[in-house]
């Protein structure tokens, strides 16, 4: 059984992920640690190098190998990976897979993503607290049409890490 954790950027999934693959003693995959396992480099260092362009062809190439593996995991994707290509269509079709929404309101988004802008290349330049909620207003909307496709949609406004992974293990029984 692979979970495969989609949400915006700051909406928690790699630190939820880790814990609930600890929780269900299965592996943990963060789609952006693969990537920048195989690229050797940061995610900032391949955008800075290669483009958004490159990096987007390597994160379909990596997920698909990630989606074809059949062994039980938690996998947490990046903010932008159901919203590319074909990918979203990979995730539906991918066998023994449940794909699950991390949904976070535009206010929590833009305080987390306030102080830890420096490493998501999108985002590391807008300065005031008013450029970044306008930018995750936008994007967001845009990006809610491919995240709905999940199988089960968790809201994490006001929930911690460890009782939005309750509301995933009670939402999965
Ligand atoms: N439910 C939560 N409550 C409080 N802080 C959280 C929660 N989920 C994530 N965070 C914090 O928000 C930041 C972004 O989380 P992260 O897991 O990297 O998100 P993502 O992988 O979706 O971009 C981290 O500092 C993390 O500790
Ligand atoms: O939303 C996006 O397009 C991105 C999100 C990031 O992952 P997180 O959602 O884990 O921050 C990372 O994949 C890259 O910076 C691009
Ligand atoms: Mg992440």
């Amino acid at each position: 059984m692979k979970l495969i954790l989609i949400g915006y950027m700051g909406s928690g999934k790699s630190s939820v992920g880790k814990v609930l693959a600890g929780q269900l003693s299965v592996n943990f995959l963060d789609l952006d640690a693969e990537i920048s396992a195989e690229e050797n480099k940061s995610i900032p260092q391949i955008f800075s190098d290669h483009g958004e362009v490159y990096f987007r062809r390597k994160e379909a190439e990596v997920l698909k190998k990630l989606l074809e593996k059949d062994e039980g995991c938690v996998l947490s994707l990046g903010g932008g990976t159901p919203c590319y290509g074909k990918n979203m269509e990979l995730i539906k079709a991918a066998p023994k897979a449940t794909s699950i929404y991390l949904k976070t309101g535009l206010l929590q988004l833009t305080e987390r993503l306030m102080v830890e802008k420096e490493h998501r290349p999108l985002i590391k330049d807008l300065d005031s607290s008013e450029a970044l909620e306008d930018y995750i207003r936008k994007h967001l909307f845009e990006r809610t049409f491919f995240y709905n496709q999940s199988d089960l949609i968790v809201s994490t406004d006001g929930k911690s890490v460890d009782e939005v992974v309750a509301a995933i293990a009670e939402e999965l029984d």
